[in-house]
């Protein structure tokens, strides 16, 4: 699918199909997905409530729920199929080790009972080997790392002695002292308010460089990741429908729902302007989907809309997308012209930059 292979790949995703089971129906989350996560890069899974991000990191880590499971597919980590994993052990090389995630509320990773130091240097020891005043040191260090001061107070302290954007700092210290590869932030900053918002975003940018991370976004908020991520996937009803590098996703989205979620921005709002806003509703995942699962809600859908899933069309050696649109033969569409504005615009500061 993607030609880039100048770059390597860290994890490698191929056909995945997860399906799950609730009062004798079936329910397909994730249908044929196939994605790559290039080494030291920042990848942004983008889609709304129900598009399946959650369950595509999920099977990642091996945290699938009971009545859930991977029917087809890979997901190559380091050679090894991580879909073909079934036990608790085989997992526990991985998650936390190998792959690490920060999740939308701090208080469900935290331990109340244990000081935040503590909590860190159990990772520490176990992970890096160290002892004593060394593991004690290096806790510091974390906690530095994380844009905590004074840290030997805080070592002692409690989760509860710290605010909202204070504790998510601490889960990203607790992540990092593990040693991971790869670091999953399940939509971070979504209970934080704005400022914190951008200042947590800024630390994990920089914790990403300076730690050599890859490190995947979740999130439905296509503003928050176009600041720090090199490369989108858009998802909807299970399916990755559009990747490439964030410019080209945002200054030349080439999906209709991509276009939906670029014109939801408030950027675009704030002109004042005739918003292009999604009508409808997403498919019911228990029924089989033809064709483009978006085609009911598409202004511009095809007759082959319906019938056909679109392949992967190239736009770029790093761009792709799933839409019928970019078929040779589609008749062109006229884009409305907050859209086409702020595509224009969006190219001239890549211009000038
Ligand atoms: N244990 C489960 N049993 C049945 N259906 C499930 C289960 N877990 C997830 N799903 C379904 O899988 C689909 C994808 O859910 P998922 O949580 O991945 O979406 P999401 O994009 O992460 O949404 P959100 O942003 O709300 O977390 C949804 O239709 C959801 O209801």
């Amino acid at each position: 699918m993607e030609a880039t292979r100048t770059k390597s790949s860290i994890l490698s995703i191929q056909s995945l199909v997860i399906k799950f089971t609730l009062r004798g129906q079936v329910l397909t989350a994730i249908r044929d997905i196939s994605l790559e996560l290039y080494q030291g890069e920042s990848l942004a899974i983008v889609g709304e409530s129900g598009s399946g991000k959650s369950v595509l990191v999920k099977s990642i880590m091996g945290l699938l729920d009971k009545n859930g499971s991977i029917e087809q597919g890979q997901i190559f980590y380091n050679d090894r199929d991580l879909a073909q994993f079934t036990t608790e052990r085989e997992w526990l090389q991985i998650r936390g080790k190998e792959i690490a995630m920060v999740t939308q509320d701090p208080m469900t990773s935290l331990n109340p009972l244990k000081t935040i130091g503590k909590q860190i240097e159990e990772c520490v020891v176990l992970h890096q080997g160290l002892k004593g005043k060394a593991a004690y040191e290096e806790t510091l260090k974390y906690l530095t790392d994380v844009g905590i001061y004074d840290v030997e107070k805080r070592y002692k302290q409690y989760p509860h002695e710290f605010s909202g954007g204070m504790r998510q700092r601490i889960v990203i210290a607790i992540a990092l002292a593990c040693h991971p590869k790869i670091l999953i932030c399940d939509e971070p900053t979504t209970a934080l308010d704005v400022t914190i918002q951008a200042q947590i975003l800024q630390l994990l940018k920089n914790l990403q460089q300076k730690y050599g991370l890859t490190t995947v976004y979740i999130t439905h908020d296509l503003g928050v990741v176009a600041k720090v991520a090199d490369r989108i996937a858009v998802m909807y009803a299970g399916d990755v429908i559009e990747v490439g590098a964030t410019h080209e996703v945002f200054f030349n989205g080439q999906h209709p729902y991509t276009w939906a979620l670029i014109s939801s921005l408030p950027q675009l709002g704030l002109k004042g302007q005739q918003l292009y806003s999604i009508k409808g509703t997403p498919p019911n995942l228990f029924k089989a989907i033809k064709g483009d699962a978006f085609a009911p809600r598409n202004p511009f859908a095809l007759k082959i809309d319906y019938e056909e899933r679109p392949p992967f069309f190239q736009v770029s050696n790093t761009h792709y997308a799933r839409t019928w649109l970019l078929d040779p033969r589609a008749p062109k569409v006229e884009l409305p012209e907050t859209l086409l504005a702020f595509f224009e615009e969006g190219r001239q500061h890549a211009n000038d930059a």
